[in-house]
């Protein structure tokens, strides 16, 4: 693999290498874009096949990171790393402080948090060496009720750009998956007047919300096919997929879950179908709003109030995608770049002067 042609191709400023003997760890820093500000996206730590597996990932993520962070109206560039490793080992501090160390040396240019794989100690370890790491276990804690409302604000927005209103009032909704976040969720949406029809794996957490929400519970293969007119998938990612799609009676399609399409073409294949898709990184841009709130010091209700923000982005993602005629998961791309290309071309008003004495 040329390795020089790949990071130019997918436009990343910087890819670190990393290794420390007495730990045997072995890492690699990606950093895509600083345009907006320091390259924030969390350590992923993963028995990765192959090295190129991983350096692919990482740069995969991090791109992935710019556009998340850009979409959300942050000051935030695009950066993710990845430990090549057993994440079941019960040895992590050295790991990670290693880690923290090779962040560090990058001095604020990448901040790095929790992913698949790592911990809330994990990235205490890393905050040993260094200062830029988020989510650590004093600070923002759990981003579930952030992510949640941002998610309630997106489809309230897609409810907006499909039937002319905000209104949930007596819409049904089909909720997959009950956990942090869809249990936040489900809770802002029965508060709006919705009907829950829901899922999960886990029967405690299905009781829970039947009993505190009135939701109607259904086994966990016919949540795609319910008569509904949202979906809204809060569990795995790829649940949009070629056996999904031609169960789905809804309008539109808006949930927290990362990664939903299985393939890009998933999404062209709701827009030939008719049905509205709010781009997940977009709905789901709470849980970074919350990451940045740890790193800006706001408040709860400052990192809900941008949150909020969700409702105005998503129409203008809807916007893009009528005015250009691209699917809406394209259009986010589209959203992101010229918030990036905005701030890159902006005139500087205060030069430099290079020659200057002093
Ligand atoms: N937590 C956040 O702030 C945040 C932020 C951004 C994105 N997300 C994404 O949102 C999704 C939910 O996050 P979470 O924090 O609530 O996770 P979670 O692990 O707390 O909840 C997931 C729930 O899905 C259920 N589930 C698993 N497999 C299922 C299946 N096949 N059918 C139905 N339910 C199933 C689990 O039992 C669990 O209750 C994930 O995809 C996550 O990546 C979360």
């Amino acid at each position: 693999m040329q390795h020089f042609e790949v990071i130019a191709e997918m436009g990343h400023e910087q890819v670190v290498f990393c290794h420390d003997k007495a730990s045997g760890y072995r890492g690699i820093i990606a950093i895509h874009d600083t345009t907006l500000g320091p390259a924030l996206g969390g350590t992923r730590f993963w028995n990765y096949a192959t090295d190129e597996d991983a350096f692919i990932d990482a740069l995969r993520l991090s791109r992935g990171m710019t556009y998340k962070n850009a979409v959300a109206g942050l000051n935030l560039g695009g950066g993710k790393a990845v430990i090549i490793g057993d994440n079941k080992t019960p040895h992590r501090e050295m790991l990670f402080r290693a880690h923290g160390r090779f962040c560090d040396s990058l001095g604020g240019r990448y901040v790095t948090a929790e992913d698949v794989g790592t911990t809330v100690e994990d990235m205490d370890f890393v905050h040993m060496e260094t200062t830029h790491v988020a989510g650590i276990g004093s600070k923002s804690g759990d981003p579930s009720s952030v992510t949640a409302h941002g998610v309630f604000r997106a489809i309230e927005a897609s409810a907006h750009a499909r039937w002319g209103s905000n209104s949930l009032e007596g819409r049904t909704i089909a909720l997959q998956g009950l956990g942090h976040v869809g249990t936040h969720l489900a809770k802002e949406l029965h508060a709006a007047g919705a009907q829950l029809v829901v899922t999960d794996i886990d029967a405690g957490r299905i009781a829970h919300v039947v009993d505190t929400c009135g939701a109607r519970a259904v086994a966990l293969n016919e949540i795609y096919g319910v008569k509904a007119d949202i979906f809204t998938p809060c569990a795995l990612g790829g649940v949009i997929n070629d056996d999904t799609i031609p169960q789905l009676q809804v309008e539109i399609v808006a949930g927290a879950a990362n990664n939903q399409l299985l393939e890009d073409r998933h999404g062209d294949e709701l827009e030939r179908r008719g049905i509205l898709y709010a781009p997940d990184y977009v709905a789901n841009a709470g849980g970074v709003i919350n990451v940045y709130s740890e790193l800006t010091g706001w408040s709860r209700d400052r990192a809900l109030r941008k949150a909020d923000e969700i409702y105005e982005t998503v129409l203008s993602v809807f916007r893009m995608a009528k005015s250009t005629g691209i699917p809406t998961y394209q259009a986010a791309d589209r959203v992101a770049e010229q918030r990036i290309n905005a701030v890159r071309g902006m005139i500087r008003t205060w030069p430099q002067y290079p020659n200057k004495e002093t």
